[in-house]
């Protein structure tokens, strides 16, 4: 099939016999005599491949490798190096070149390499194509300012590369974005390698982490080209965090260009740090940018919609009709506390769908064949909520309806009527 390839050299003789080559095989073939014009137009327009010499004044190949990257430009690139090169050869690998051919090259042997890269390209792109099709993209649902300015600051972030730490309450979103992060970031063709720091076991996080080899394997050489999120990093115990710096460190020498880092703690590091629970050089490493996300109860006018998400995903996961949604109970949902954020409020919806809302509480609100209204889901949360408040205060009715803002003929007009709270009183 033919194709448009650029053709860099800054022999003109070399660069017109590859042309020439080239165009005979049926493909048309752009001349440049640099790197930095190739670069320029591969920006613009960029071709199926590019075919480049290692060696040129100014940019060389690898640079020329080095400078698309960083653009965010994923593009194979085929090098050529001198004959017996092996030093460039293995530099260029590294560097993220697709191929390498040996001058002088053999013209059929240069053009089933052109071929194969061409082939692997077209394949990489129908997977791509097929893989968005199957996973829609899912973003962060919410129209509250604060939620937009999360969305804004999060694509910024992802274009300009740089290391993010994202701290929030558990179930804020925090791996959502990271993925936001990876998948509009210039590493999206890399993996995204989620490691969660709280499980690593005591003995063998090494092995898990950096692989045999120190800095080879393990997580840290699959995320190469991608991203690294470290999920829950103020858990990372004192014995790794001098280990994850350095290979931190080293990421500025790698030849292959390295791996963001996106890391998640679910309170501020600097607070970590005070308390001598998390080293500050390791901070600096991986604090590009602190994106801190809001817990529900601080954007509650976003619950709705992301209950209403949560229930049609529900529905469709347990075979069941999705529910209208039921605007009564609305102001019930923004008032509960939801501790657990996203995760409490999916839980939640589950149970709704399931018709599990009231009996579980021993509320007596629930209804046969899943009939209850979002109002007795409410109620369950509401009775749970209570039950906390009270359990804090040690039953002191007049503290938890201070806490609870509720006048305490009120409060004990709920606990009266509430089979759970009367059984917990006695
Ligand atoms: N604003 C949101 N819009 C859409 N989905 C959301 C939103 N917030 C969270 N979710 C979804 O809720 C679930 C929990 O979120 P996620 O795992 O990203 O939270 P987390 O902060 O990483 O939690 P943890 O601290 O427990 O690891 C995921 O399925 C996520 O897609």
């Amino acid at each position: 099939m033919s194709a448009r390839l650029h053709v860099v050299d800054d022999d003109p003789d070399h660069l017109a016999s590859l042309c020439d080559l080239l165009g005979a095989a049926g493909h048309e073939a752009v001349p440049f005599t640099g790197a930095a014009p190739a670069i320029e137009a591969a920006l613009e327009a960029p071709p199926a491949l590019i075919l480049s010499d290692l060696r040129m004044p100014g940019l060389d190949g690898i640079g020329l490798i080095g400078a698309l990257k960083e653009q965010g430009v994923d593009l194979p690139v085929i090098l050529l190096t001198g004959h017996g090169d092996v030093e460039h050869a293995v530099r260029a690998m590294r560097a993220g070149a697709e191929d390498f051919l040996e001058k002088p090259y053999d013209a059929e042997h240069l053009l089933s390499v052109v071929e194969r890269t061409l082939k692997t390209g077209r394949l990489k792109a129908e997977v791509a194509r097929l893989q968005r099709r199957l996973e829609p993209e899912e973003d962060l649902i919410g129209e509250s300012r604060a939620m937009d300015e999360v969305r804004r600051r999060l694509s910024e972030l992802a274009a300009v590369d740089i290391d993010v730490v994202l701290v929030g309450e558990t179930g804020t979103g925090k791996e959502l974005a990271a993925r936001i992060l990876h998948r509009r970031g210039p590493r999206r063709t890399g993996r995204f390698v989620a490691v969660n720091c709280a499980s690593l076991p005591e003995t063998g996080a090494d092995e898990a982490l950096f692989g045999p080899p120190p800095g080879a394997g393990g997580f840290v050489g699959e995320a190469r080209g991608g991203t690294l999120y470290l999920d829950h990093i103020e858990t990372l115990s004192p014995a790794l965090q001098p280990k994850l710096l350095r290979v931190l460190e080293s990421r500025r020498d790698d030849a292959e260009g390295g791996f963001r880092v996106v890391a998640s703690s679910s309170r501020p590091l600097v607070e970590a740090i005070r308390e001598g629970a998390f080293r500050e050089d390791l901070y600096y490493r991986i604090a590009g940018y602190v994106l801190p996300l809001p817990p529900l109860r601080e954007i509650a006018t976003d619950i709705p919609a992301l209950f209403a998400h949560f229930l049609s995903a529900a529905a469709a996961r347990f075979g069941r009709e999705a529910p209208e949604p039921d605007f009564r109970a609305r102001r019930a949902l923004q008032a509960h506390h939801w501790p657990g954020n996203a995760h409490e409020l999916r839980l939640a919806a589950d149970r709704y769908i399931l018709g599990l809302a009231g009996q579980e509480a021993g509320t007596g609100a629930a209804r046969a064949g899943g009939e209850q209204t979002l109002r007795d889901l409410v109620a369950d949360f509401e009775s749970r909520e209570i039950a906390r408040v009270l359990d804090r205060c040690g039953g002191n009715t007049d503290r938890a309806a201070r806490i609870l803002g509720l006048p305490r003929r009120t409060l004990n007009d709920k606990i009266a009527r509430s089979p759970l709270l009367r059984n917990g009183r006695k």
